[in-house]
Parts: structure tokens; sequence; C-alpha cells
């Protein structure tokens, strides 16, 4: 019963591509048909394995691309509901933290399986109809990454429980004891990522901890989804327990609770930084410190050096500025092009974006697809408009949009001459990539002035072919980015591969799916046996 196990290997799952004739893609549309055929669907809170209706106010969950189209509703939890949510976790704590790392490791290895297989056409079809992302923007996440994250941490966490102190002294023998932590843990998700929704409540469960859940109001379709499928894998009821809405309630109450042992957040920066203050001006009410993860916003860069190859460059900024809409943490959203590469690459650049396909998701011949709501709708028409009204930008790609069927903004390019505008620093989260075209000589200037105009650290990348260019860069750029790239675009992340996170603003970088990240949810307890020990209090010095 005690033996220790070996996890089976982790390797990157597959990325299926979904070409016409393709078995994947027959499964696919056929998942889309049956979701966008079905009426819409009650989103409950899940508390302690029981559906719950609630009684907040019910909110609609629309297809962003077709935003007449709903597919489900869901209610804000209320003050009642997160207190049974809470309360669900707590009880189930003992009875989680006291089964095996292998029983609860088996639930995820499950979990990973059953997505790989009979669950992965629905949920990328959920992913692609809730978050208006293309069958490959849905692949890379709500599959692959998904299912990498559930499979990876189970192998690091079981390297993490193999590590034990290296010395004892003779007669004494050492251990680590790695528990759980003492409450439970409130996992916060985002809209745009159904892995980082996935992970986020499963890794601390995984080490031991139950969690209270609250998914993006936007994402909740694919969260309810993937709660099913956990539930499928043998997920007790209360270890994870799901509470819709906009969590403003649900706040309320976890935040205040003596045994909050730890938020585990996606989402943007002011939102963690409340939820820090708040959790701050709680200190006194607190079992434990709570540990507080936070993967927040991104001014993700792209640097050029004249050396740079145009197709890379071009390349890069296409990709990483309007893939998933530009609603990546990690997007390229600002880019520094010296002028005599602009000089070859405008052209293309401006006919490629604005040949880029852009409608109903559903069509597997767009490139993107709309922006998740009307706030978002209307925060990067306001950038455009302002664009269009500054001195000194050109609006050069794009520029335009249309929220009459679905939140279309068209993938946009500014060309920019001031370098210290506000289009460098701000977070616009979508598909905008404002462009500072400058002197060939003025390289080491503008990597200087770029390095800490935005106050973000989360992805950036440098395009260039001189390698001691590239080792420059990589040292002169070291705390801008949590993610470096070297001649590729700043997006795409691969679990196991690249760890992903970044520091200053963007967060406190303990990298979702690494071992760094697992740390975090467990407390160590030092054990220390000693076989013979001294029966007298005095030491020989004493004579
Ligand atoms: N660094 C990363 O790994 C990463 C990954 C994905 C997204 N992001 C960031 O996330 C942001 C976009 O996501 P978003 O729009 O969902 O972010 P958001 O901050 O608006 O919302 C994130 C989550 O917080 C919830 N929330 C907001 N206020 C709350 C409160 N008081 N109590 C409880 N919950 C509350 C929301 O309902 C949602 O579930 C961008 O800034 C993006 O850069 C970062
Ligand atoms: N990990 C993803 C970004 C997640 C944030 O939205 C990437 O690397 O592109």
């Amino acid at each position: 019963m005690d033996a220790v196990t070996h996890v089976p290997e982790p390797a990157n799952e597959p990325v299926l591509d979904y070409a016409p004739g393709s078995p994947e893609r027959a499964r696919l549309e056929s998942a889309l048909a049956e979701i966008g055929s079905s009426g819409p669907v009650e989103l409950p809170h899940v508390i302690d394995g029981e559906r719950v209706a609630g009684t907040g106010r019910r909110i609609a969950v629309r297809q962003p691309h077709a935003h007449r189209k709903v597919l489900g509703h869901l209610r804000n939890a209320s003050v009642k509901e997160a207190r049974s949510a809470v309360e669900a976790a707590k009880n189930a704590a003992p009875m989680w933290r006291e089964l095996s790392f292998d029983d609860r490791a088996a639930v995820l290895l499950k979990a990973a399986d059953l997505l790989a297989g009979p669950w992965r056409a629905r949920i990328n079809a959920a992913t692609m109809l809730g978050q208006s992302k293309t069958a490959y923007q849905a692949e890379i996440d709500s599959a692959c990454e998904l299912i990498d994250f559930w499979r990876l941490n189970v192998h690091f966490a079981r390297g993490i429980l193999e590590q034990q102190p290296p010395l004892n002294s003779r007669g004494v023998w050492n251990r680590s004891d790695y528990r759980s932590l003492e409450g439970f843990v409130y996992a916060i998700t985002p809209f745009n990522f159904t892995a980082i929704a996935g992970n986020l409540p499963t890794a601390p469960a995984l080490m031991g901890n139950t969690v209270v859940w609250k998914p993006s109001p936007t994402q909740q379709f694919a969260a309810s989804l993937t709660m099913q499928l956990l539930e499928e894998a043998g997920m007790p009821p209360g270890v994870i327990n799901m509470v819709t809405g906009d969590g403003l309630n649900v706040s309320k109450v976890a935040l205040a609770d003596e045994d909050l042992a730890g938020i585990h957040f996606t989402g943007s920066t002011p939102t963690f930084q409340h939820l820090w203050q708040e959790v701050g001006s709680n200190l006194q009410r607190y079992r434990t410190y709570p540990r507080l993860v936070g993967e927040t916003g991104g001014k993700d860069f792209i640097v050029a050096h004249p050396t740079a190859d145009p197709d890379v460059l071009r390349t890069a900024m296409i990709r990483g500025a309007f893939e998933f809409q530009g609603q990546k943490c990690s997007a390229a959203s600002r880019a520094y092009v010296p002028a005599s590469l602009w000089k070859r690459i405008k052209g293309d650049l401006v006919e490629i974006t604005n040949g880029l396909t852009q409608g109903d998701v559903t069509d597997l011949s767009n490139f993107m697809g709309a922006v998740i709501d009307d706030r978002a709708f209307a925060k990067h028409k306001d950038a455009i408009d302002r664009a269009y009204a500054t001195r000194g930008i050109d609006v050069v790609a794009g520029g335009t949009y249309d929220d009459s069927v679905g939140y279309f903004v068209r993938p946009t390019v500014l060309e920019i001459k001031d370098a210290a505008d506000e289009s460098f620093r701000t977070e616009y989260f979508g598909p905008i990539l404002s462009v500072h075209v400058y002197p060939d000589a003025q390289y080491d200037r503008v990597v200087d002035q770029m390095e800490r105009f935005a106050p973000y650290g989360l992805t950036g990348s440098i395009i260039a072919q001189d390698r001691r260019v590239i080792a420059d860069a990589t040292k002169r750029l070291r705390f801008a980015a949590g993610n470096f790239y070297v001649n590729d675009k700043p997006t795409g992340a691969v679990v196991g591969q690249q760890p992903f996170g970044g520091g200053r603003a963007s967060g406190t970088n303990d990298k979702a799916g690494a071992a760094q990240n697992l740390l975090r949810w467990t407390s160590v307890r030092s054990i220390k046996e000693t076989f013979v020990p001294p029966k007298d209090h005095a030491y020989p010095h004493m004579g």
C-alpha cells in the first residue's frame, strides 16, 4: 500500500491539425453542431457535489461572434452560496488530504485521458463557441495545454515529494512531510484560457488542498464542462466547489474567512492588486498567512534589430499580436522596428493584416473570431478612436470595428512616432499592435527606453540574426519578461517546455504548470526522529 510508485512518463499532448477530411475535424464539427443546435443551458454552481441554481442576478453567456446566440445562463453567487462553498471546501479537507498522493494524482491523470479522448471535441467546441477561439486556438488551449497541465503537474508533484533532506546525523532520520495548506484555496480564473481555468483549482487540489473556484462569467460555458469532466474522473464532492458570477460576494465571504489559505489567481493586474489589498487589510483574521499567487497583465514586446530576418519579424508580429484577437496575456502589443526593416516589411504586413479572415469561428477558414464581450469591444473602439484623433499616430492597418452581429474588431497596426505614447504602456487586451519605427542607429536608446516604459514584465521577443545582439538583448532585457523569446513570437508557451509567468506588474511569477507553482500549495513539515535519544542534559565540555 505504501509503495513509492512511479507516475506515468509525461509527454506533451500532440496538437491535432483539423485539416479538411481529418477525423478530428469531423468530430469537432459534430460537437459544434450539437451545442449550437441545443437551447441555452443552465450553468449552476457546484457545491459539495450538488448542482445549486442560486438566487443571484441571472447573466446570459453569449457567443462573442454571434452575440444574439445564448449558450447558457448563470447566476451571480450570493453570500449564501459563497458560504456554502467555503464550508464544503473546509469539510472536505480532512478526507482529501488523507487520501494518498497516488489517489489524488489518479483523478487528474484520468481527467487528462478523458480530455485527450472522449471529451476533447466537446470542450474544444465549447471553448470555440463561448470564447470565440478558432479550432487551432481551442486545440492548443482547452485540449493540449489542459492535458499537459494535468499530466505534468502530477510528474512535478511526485518530484517534490521525492525531495527529502540529504543528510542525517548518526542515529537520526530526517524526513520532509509535504502537507496541504491549513484551510482552503480560493481559485479565480480569467475568460481567455480554458486550460488556465482548469489548472488553477486542480494544482492546489493535487497537493491535498480543497478549493473554492470562481470562473469568469464569459468562460463559464467551458468551465462547467470542465467541472463535469473532473467529476467523471472521480473528483470527490467538496474538493472543488465552483461558484459562478462576478465573484464579489464570494470574495466578501472567502477573503474574510479565517481559513483562507491561499489565492490562485489569473486575470488583470487591478483585480489582483485589489485582492492583495483586501487580504492585507484582513491579515489579523487569518489562521495562517495566505499564499498569494497571481499571474496578471502584460504589455508584451517585440524588439527588432536591423539584422532581423524580415519574414521572421513579420510573422512574429502577425501571429503574436492577432491570434485569438490579441486576447492572450502574452500577445505582442508593442513592437520596435528599425526604419530600414520597416521599409521592407510594412507593405506586406499591412496587406496580410488587412487580409486576415475573421468571423464566426464555426467557419474553420477564419483566422480570427470576435473579442469577448461588449466591454472589451468598447475598450478597443476607444483605443482605435483615440489613435485616429492623436497627432503622430497613423492607423496603417485595420482600424475598424463592428458589433452588429458579433464583437468584431479588425486587427489593427498603429505606427506611432512617440515611443512614450500611452499605447506603449496600456494593456488593451485586443488586436491592436503599436509600432515605433526608430532610426537604425538608435537601437540602444530604444532598448533602454522600452525596458522600463511599461509597468509589466511578462513576455517579449528579440528578433535579430547577429549573435552579439541576441546575447546583449538577453542580458539587458533580463527583468523585462518572465518568458523571453529569441526569433519567435512572444506567445504560445508549452507546459514542461517554457514554464509561464512574469514579474513586475505581471504577477508573482510562480510559473503555471511547473514545480515552482506546486510548491506554493504545500507547507512542509520537517520531521526529525532520534533513535537513541540522550538521557543526560550535560555536555562533555562541562567536565
Ligand atoms: N499572466 C497570465 O498568465 C495571464 C493569463 C491569462 C490572462 N491574464 C490577464 O487576464 C486579464 C484578462 O482576463 P479577465 O478579463 O478575465 O481579467 P479580470 O481581472 O477582469 O477577471 C479575472 C477573474 O477575476 C474575477 N474577479 C474580478 N473581480 C473580482 C473580485 N473582487 N472577487 C472575485 N473575483 C473577481 C473575474 O470575474 C474573473 O473570474 C488580462 O489582463 C490578461 O493579461 C494573465
Ligand atoms: N500561456 C499563454 C498565455 C496565457 C495568457 O493569456 C501563452 O504563452 O501564450
